[in-house]
C-alpha cells in the first residue's frame, strides 16, 4: 500500500452552488420477495441534494441500502427503512428520498372451464419516497382485458335481426329450422370488433398498509371488467371467454367506471389515477379514458 489517500471528489465544494431535486441511480438490478415469490428487479434509488455547495452525492451508500431488500418481504415498512437509510447516509446533504422498484408481479391464472392453469406477468412499479418527512407509496399495475364495442355488437345484431327477416319471410316458423337458421354462417353474419385492452392503475396506497396489495388490487380489477386476458385456453374455455366479452360489452368509458368504482372499495387505496387504452381495430387510433380519485380525509 502507499500512503496515499483516496481522492474524495463528492466531497468537494461545487463550482456552482446549486441545489437538485433528485441526484442516484437508475436501472439497478437486483432481487425482491412479493408474496413468497423472489422476483427480477431494477430499482431506480436517489436523494435530493439540497446542500447546493456539495458537489456530490454518496452513491455508494444508496446502493448499499438496498441490501435491506434482498431477504425481506416487500412492505410499505421496509421501502420506509430503506429510505430513511437514504437519508440518514446523506445527513446535512439531503432532505427527500426516492425508490422506484419495477418489476413483473407472477400470477397463476386458472382457465375459464377446463381444469388447467398458466402463468400471468404483470407489469407492476411501486415507488416511495420520504419527502418533507412525508411517506408515500404508489403502486403502478398494468392490467390486460379484451373488450367488445357495445356499440359494434348492437348494430352487428340489427344486421342479423335483417337477415332473419330475409331468410324467413312468408315462411311459417318451425323450431327446428330456425334451430338451423341460427347455426349457420347468416345466423351471425355480422360480428362485433373487440380488441386487447389494458388498464394502467396508478394507486397511492394507504402507508399504514402492513403488505402490498398487489394480487389483491388485480384480483379486484380484473373482477370488474369480466375479460381479462387469458393463459391456458381449450375450446371449452374460448366459448366461455366469447361468453363474458358478450355479457361484459364495454366502451372505453364503461371500463374506466368500472374500475373507478372497485378500487374505491379497497380500503388499502388512498387515491388512484386510472387510464384505460382500448386499442381499437375499427380505427388505427386509440379509444382511452381516465379517471382520478383521492379519499376524503376522515
Ligand atoms: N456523486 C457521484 N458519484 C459518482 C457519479 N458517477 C460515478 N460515481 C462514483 O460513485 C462512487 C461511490 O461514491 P461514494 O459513495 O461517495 O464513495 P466513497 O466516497 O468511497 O464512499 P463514502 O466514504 O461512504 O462516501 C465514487 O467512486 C464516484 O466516483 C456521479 O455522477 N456522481
Amino acid at each position: 500500500m502507499n500512503a496515499l489517500t483516496l481522492p474524495d471528489i463528492a466531497a468537494q465544494a461545487s463550482r456552482q452552488a446549486l441545489p437538485l431535486d433528485w441526484v442516484g441511480m437508475c436501472g439497478i438490478a437486483l432481487p425482491i420477495l412479493i408474496d413468497g415469490q423472489r422476483l427480477t428487479a431494477t430499482a431506480d434509488a436517489g436523494v435530493s441534494l439540497d446542500d447546493g455547495t456539495a458537489r456530490g452525492i454518496h452513491m455508494s451508500r444508496l446502493y448499499l441500502a438496498l441490501e435491506m431488500l434482498d431477504q425481506q418481504p416487500l412492505t410499505p415498512a421496509l421501502l420506509r427503512n430503506v429510505l430513511l437509510r437514504f437519508l440518514d447516509s446523506h445527513e446535512g446533504l439531503s432532505k427527500n428520498a426516492y425508490l422506484r422498484i419495477y418489476t413483473d408481479v407472477l400470477l397463476k391464472r386458472p382457465a375459464l372451464v377446463s381444469p388447467l392453469a398458466g402463468w400471468k406477468g404483470y407489469p407492476v412499479s411501486i415507488e416511495a419516497r420520504l419527502e418533507n418527512q412525508m411517506f408515500h407509496v404508489e403502486l403502478k399495475i398494468d392490467v390486460t382485458y379484451s373488450s367488445t364495442c357495445p356499440c359494434s355488437a348492437a348494430l352487428a345484431r340489427q344486421l342479423i335481426q335483417q337477415q332473419f327477416l330475409d331468410d324467413f319471410a312468408n315462411i311459417p316458423l318451425q323450431h327446428e329450422d330456425v334451430l338451423t337458421w341460427l347455426g349457420s354462417a347468416n345466423g351471425i353474419l355480422a360480428t362485433p370488433h373487440s380488441q386487447r385492452s389494458s388498464a394502467q392503475l396508478s394507486i397511492q396506497l394507504d402507508e399504514q398498509q402492513p403488505d402490498l396489495p398487489l394480487t389483491e388490487l388485480i384480483d379486484n380489477a380484473e373482477a370488474a371488467l369480466g375479460t381479462a386476458v387469458q393463459t391456458a385456453v381449450k375450446r371449452a374455455d374460448e366459448q366461455a371467454f366469447a361468453l363474458a366479452n358478450g355479457q361484459n360489452l364495454m366502451f372505453c368509458e364503461d371500463a374506466a367506471r368500472r374500475l373507478h368504482l372497485a378500487l374505491k372499495r379497497s380500503d388499502a387505496v388512498k387515491a388512484f389515477h386510472l387510464k384505460v387504452i382500448h386499442a381499437e381495430s375499427l380505427h388505427a387510433h386509440d379509444a382511452v379514458a381516465e379517471s382520478r380519485w383521492t379519499r376524503d380525509p376522515a
